[in-house]
């Protein structure tokens, strides 16, 4: 379990604003930060990686502290195992994609993981270039490949997918809802997209103006489906009435009907995914 307790005085253009949250991370499990811009999300990724120092609080991740203001302890960016894609992805310009990814592993030998990964993200033709020559979905896809390959004790994930198309996202999302399961990852999604945030995340955090105003997880109200983990399936049907939504699914060839809140966006055709806990 991981603990993140923030205070800070921030200022924008619309004065000041007090950041207070006081949330919990699971491991194995991603957890998202879900607001409008200017709420504090990025804020508190920055402070979580040591690059913002609060004014008070405490963060523990995995039970080993990185910051508490009490006991005057703060560990330096460099000593968090914390893997980040920012919106501004910073890549190293002199580097190709490979070199990128290379300079990240923290233990050499495992080289034949970055071709893996080159794969998934579709980036194995054009590994040879060096950031400049990229589109913004590709450099996307090198900052998730390079935080991955850190293997981090804790992912944070600011807006990783908004430059992809429909169908690579949903190739990513499901590989990195599986990588996080698999590896025991703990992962903070920040996110205003609230169709990734219901489809990624296992519990949600909802942010305004520097505070937690609404928490749980993700709005999805079905019954028991043979106990399976992680469906993914395919929407074949949308009925709507005034109080929700009914969803057909197609997973594997069965087909089940779920009840869906009105203010989640579907459409015909798309990929949904039903979360291991609603299940
Ligand atoms: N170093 C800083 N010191 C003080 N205030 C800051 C600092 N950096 C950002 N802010 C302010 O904090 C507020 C929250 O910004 P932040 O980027 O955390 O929001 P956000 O929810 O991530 O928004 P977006 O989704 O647009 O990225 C803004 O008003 C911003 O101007």
């Amino acid at each position: 379990m991981s603990q993140i307790k923030l205070h800070k005085k921030l200022s924008g253009p619309k004065g000041e604003m007090l950041l207070d949250v006081d949330f919990t991370l699971s491991k194995g499990k991603i957890t998202a930060l879900y607001g409008p811009s200017g709420a504090g999300k990025t804020s508190i990724a920055k402070m979580i990686g040591g690059f913002m120092k609060p004014d008070q609080g405490l963060i523990t991740i995995d039970n080993t502290i990185w910051y508490d203001s009490q006991h005057n302890i703060f560990k330096k960016p460099q000593d968090r195992t914390v893997g980040f894609v920012f919106q501004d992805y910073a890549l190293f310009p002199n580097m190709s994609i490979r070199q990128n990814l290379i300079y990240a592993l923290p233990n050499k030998t495992s080289l034949p993981w970055v071709s893996k990964i080159l794969d998934v993200m579709e980036l194995s033709k054009i590994e040879g270039e060096r950031p400049e020559k990229l589109s913004g979905g590709q450099k996307q896809r090198v900052a998730l490949a390079r935080a991955l390959v850190q293997q981090p004790s804790l992912l944070v994930l600011d807006e990783p997918l908004s430059s992809l198309d429909a169908q690579l996202k949903s190739k990513i999302q499901t590989y990195l809802k599986n990588y996080s399961e698999e590896r025991k990852l703990t992962t903070l999604l920040i996110s205003h997209d609230r169709d990734e945030i219901e489809s990624l995340s296992d519990y949600i955090y909802t942010i305004k103006e520097g505070k937690i105003v609404h928490q749980g997880k993700p709005e999805i109200n079905t019954n028991t489906l043979n106990n399976k983990l992680q469906l993914q399936g395919k929407v074949v049907r949308i009925e709507k009435n005034e109080n929700h939504q009914k969803v057909v699914l197609d997973i594997a060839g069965q087909t089940i009907t779920i009840e869906v809140n009105l203010d989640i966006q579907i459409s015909l055709n798309e990929t949904f995914y039903l979360n291991r806990d609603v299940c």
